[in-house]
């Protein structure tokens, strides 16, 4: 069976990036939010549950990510509704990956892991890493979120330091070149372990 290694992080840490090299590295990788697209896209398996949680998060047959944001903010106890709905639809599309996928070391990019539990399921965590100041400017330059909704998804995370204490890597995003490095290491760490088993 394949090494399942769980990618985590806050919001803007670099997961996406960090991803991308665990890739470039041989890895197979799944990505939660990338599953969030397809089950909110035309056809997806969420948008008729989302139509009927709230009909104005649907625009054109697909769920709207700044119409969801812009609800939210109204009212932030719909996220825990959206979640109910899309969690269990995430996980299918996880199975999906398990079932097919064909590597030694399976990396599962998912924001809220230990928000979810879903670290019990991992043979290991990595979690990405940097200051909170270059966290936010980070996410301020992406330009898709004022700071209030930043400071809202924020305040629904895990604080950073103990996803780091519960993780069993970290990888520090303050250069491409620096994380390139400590992925290609805990790459080299996991494949020595499973050579050893
Ligand atoms: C809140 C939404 C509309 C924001 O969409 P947007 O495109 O602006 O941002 P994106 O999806 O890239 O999320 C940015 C970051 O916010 C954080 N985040 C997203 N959803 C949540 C959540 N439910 N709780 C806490 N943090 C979250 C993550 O760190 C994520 O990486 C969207 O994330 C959403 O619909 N979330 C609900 C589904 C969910 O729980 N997704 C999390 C992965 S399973
Ligand atoms: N190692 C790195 N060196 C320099 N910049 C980086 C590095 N990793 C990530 N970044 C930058 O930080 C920003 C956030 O990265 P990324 O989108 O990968 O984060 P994320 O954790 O997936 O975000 P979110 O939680 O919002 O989905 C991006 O602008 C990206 O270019």
């Amino acid at each position: 069976m394949s090494f399942r290694l769980g990618l985590t992080g806050s919001i803007g840490m670099g997961k996406s990036t960090t991803a991308q090299l665990f890739a470039e590295a041989g890895c197979a990788v799944w990505d939660a939010d990338a599953a969030v697209h397809r089950i909110y896209g035309k056809g997806g398996i969420g948008v008729e549950p989302m139509r009927a949680l709230e009909p104005r998060a649907v625009i054109d047959d697909t769920v709207s990510r700044p119409s969801l944001r812009a609800l939210i903010a109204e009212d932030p106890t719909l996220l825990e509704r959206i979640e109910k709905i899309v969690h269990p639809l995430v996980g299918q599309d996880r199975q999906a990956f398990i079932d097919t996928a064909q590597a030694d070391i399976l990396v599962f990019d998912i924001p809220l892991l230990f928000e979810t539990g879903g670290n019990a399921r991992m043979d290991a965590v990595v979690c990405v890493s940097i200051p909170a100041e270059l966290q936010q400017k980070r996410v301020m330059e992406r330009g898709t979120m004022t700071l209030e909704q930043f400071e809202q998804i924020k305040a629904k995370q895990m604080p950073n330091d103990d996803k780091v204490a519960r993780s069993d890597y970290v990888v520090i995003t303050d250069t491409m070149d620096h994380a390139r490095a400590q992925v290609q290491a805990i790459v080299n760490t996991i494949k020595a372990g499973l050579s050893n088993a």
